[in-house]
């Protein structure tokens, strides 16, 4: 088990890129952390890798105190991966070797049986005998993610592992980490990521936290995280939410709270779009999603929220809201 116990950095003075993190992390788990740019993500992931020195709190890694780069000599531990967003493959060698590295002390044969087991779960089998240079993005962050599962390592942890990627790959990306992770019986590999996009977090993570400004302000599970977020920032980072002030909610057909500039959440899939009794409003944008699309619609001056349909819909159309009392988050 991968701990930490209220670890902190400071770069100087005004920048505490992490402040008084604590996380456990178990084997078979995946982690997704969420934050905006500057969060503290990466500073936090080389902590937990032993590559940065905390200035308070300490990490542990099956209960003893994971070292920091000034007290070894050489930074990090065997049983931790990090896999940097730049992928750091060997450029003259081919895919196979690349992979092939990582378990060069093996015997031959298994090296051999693991490289083809990781080239298949990778989708890498055709382009094997290419070059860094000779495959794409997405083929790359297959290949550094291959490298560092090579070995069976107990924790993985991720530094943007969906950033630069098209749908189909990250769509490869996300089944290969669920069957790397999850569906090895005797290899129970303890798997954090950090990432500024929610999305893939959602839909792979058991447990989510949301970063900001070094901390970790929520942590739950990610069906938590998105309907009952405690602050507008995770409601906003965990996906599209309407945030509307409490004096508003009246005129939308809903209570409101004895303080008038509190925030109500509403996440746009629980507004009925064209029901006879909701409230009218104009229709200021539409985003096309495929299934459905997002509307924006303009209800008042102060107004706008967004909703979903499927139905089909023009800007300038005048529709009818209905907002659901039993839908609205109080956050702070
Ligand atoms: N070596 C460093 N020296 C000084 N400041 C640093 C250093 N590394 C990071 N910082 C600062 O620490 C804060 C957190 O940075 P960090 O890279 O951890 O954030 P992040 O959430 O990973 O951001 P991004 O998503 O943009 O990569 C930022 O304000 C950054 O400018």
């Amino acid at each position: 088990m991968l701990e930490a116990l209220s670890i902190s950095k400071s770069f100087t003075a005004d920048v505490r890129a992490v402040r008084r993190v604590s996380l456990q992390l178990q084997p078979g788990q995946i982690m997704g952390l969420v934050g905006a740019s500057g969060s503290g993500k990466s500073t936090l992931l080389n902590l937990l890798a032993g590559l940065t020195d905390t200035d308070t709190g300490e990490v542990r890694l099956h209960g003893e105190r994971l070292k920091g780069p000034s007290e070894v000599l050489v930074a990090g531990h065997p049983d931790i991966r990090l896999v940097h967003q730049e992928y750091q493959l060997m450029p003259n060698v081919s895919v196979r070797e690349n992979i092939a590295y990582t378990i060069r002390y093996y015997e031959k044969a298994y090296q051999n049986y693991r490289v083809d087991q990781l080239l298949r779960i990778c989708r890498l089998e055709a382009v094997q005998d290419r070059t860094p240079k000779q495959i794409s993005g997405g083929e790359k962050q297959r290949v550094a993610i291959a490298r560092a599962v090579a070995e069976k390592p107990p924790v993985l942890l991720f530094d943007e592992p969906f950033a630069h990627l098209d749908l189909p790959n990250r769509t490869i990306v996300r089944a290969m980490l669920l069957e790397l992770v999850r569906h090895d019986p005797e290899h129970q590999t303890a798997c954090l990521f950090v990432t500024h996009d929610a999305t893939d977090a959602l839909s792979i993570a058991d447990t989510l936290g949301v970063m900001h400004q070094g901390q970790i302000i929520q942590m739950g599970t990610p069906r938590e995280l998105y309907t009952a977020p405690r602050t507008a920032y995770v409601a906003r980072m965990t996906g599209p939410a309407n945030l509307i002030k409490a004096k508003y909610l009246p005129q939308l057909g809903l209570g409101t709270d004895p303080n008038p500039e509190r925030y109500a959440c509403i996440r746009p899939e629980r507004i009925r779009v064209g029901l006879p009794d909701g409230v009218e409003g104009v229709v200021k944008a539409v985003y096309y999603k495929g299934g459905f699309s997002e509307i924006e619609v303009a209800m008042s001056r102060y107004v706008r929220l967004l909703a979903n349909t499927a139905e089909p819909i023009s800007e300038g159309d005048r529709v009818r809201l209905t907002l659901d009392p039993a839908a609205v988050v109080w956050v702070d």
